[in-house]
């Protein structure tokens, strides 16, 4: 396991070097990189959803480490959905679990997780919940006191009805927000051996879709106030 980058563990110093910032989108990647003082923060747009971020992030990876100059810890990025209640629009989230909420089967008695499925562990990687790396969590939490804290679920499809609210709701409930790449960017992280955490803010409500409730300038701003804390 890589090192976590000093000055993220430790809230110390602003210098970060070997830190991979991913999001999905270009416009995302603009409202971090306005945030960072550390130049020496990478960040990439790498895709919407679990399998192409964790894709792209896992070929960032085997390049950087190629070239002899590998990344020390991995961070996804990002606007996400909130959970009602749990975190307003507009706030900061570092997920301490980034949870694939829609990897497994559907049963009559109701969702199953990959986990419980019977399959041998060797298949599964670390599971469908992955915690955050503990030490770059907490370098983040120190930096970033107003954060809610809590599990961030992957999911593949964004949440839209009253029903699978309720659902996902009541299957997890203390997870603080859903995004859609936090999972797969954390199983590029694994495989590589390094620290991951997820930092998202809250474009939207998760709820019936209503996209008139979206505030993407607003969590756009605030992934750039809370990306000072990257570097
Ligand atoms: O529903 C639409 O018309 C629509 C139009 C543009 C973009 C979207 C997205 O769902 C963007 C997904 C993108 O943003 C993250 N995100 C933000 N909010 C949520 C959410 O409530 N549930 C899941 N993902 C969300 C996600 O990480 C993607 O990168 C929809």
């Amino acid at each position: 396991m890589a090192e976590t980058p000093a000055s993220v563990a430790d809230a110390g110093p602003s210098v970060t070097a070997g830190l991979l910032v991913v999001t999905a989108v270009p416009v995302e990647a603009e409202a971090v990189r306005a945030g960072l003082t550390d130049p020496s923060v990478t960040v990439a747009p790498v895709g919407v959803g679990p399998a192409a971020a964790g894709a792209a992030t896992a070929r960032l990876l085997a390049l950087a480490e190629a070239a002899g100059r590998p990344y020390q810890a991995v961070i996804s990025a990002g606007v996400a959905g909130g959970f009602t209640g749990r975190v307003a629009v507009g706030a900061t989230v570092l997920g301490d679990r980034s949870i694939a909420a829609d990897l497994g089967a559907e049963s009559p008695e109701g969702f199953l997780p990959v986990d419980d499925l019977g399959m041998p562990p060797e298949v599964l990687g670390g599971g469908s919940d992955l915690p955050a790396d503990p030490a770059l969590l907490a370098g983040l939490r120190a930096r970033l006191p107003r954060a809610t804290v809590g599990p961030v679920l992957t999911v593949s499809t964004v949440t839209g009805t009253a029903a699978s609210t309720a659902a996902l709701t009541a299957r997890h409930p203390t997870a603080v927000a859903e995004a859609m790449e936090g999972y797969g960017v954390a199983v590029a992280a694994a495989q590589a051996g390094l620290p991951f955490a997820e930092l998202r803010t809250i474009s939207n409500p998760i709820g019936p879709r209503d996209r008139s409730a979206w505030r993407m300038r607003e969590a756009l701003t605030a992934l750039t106030a809370a990306a000072a804390a990257l570097g």
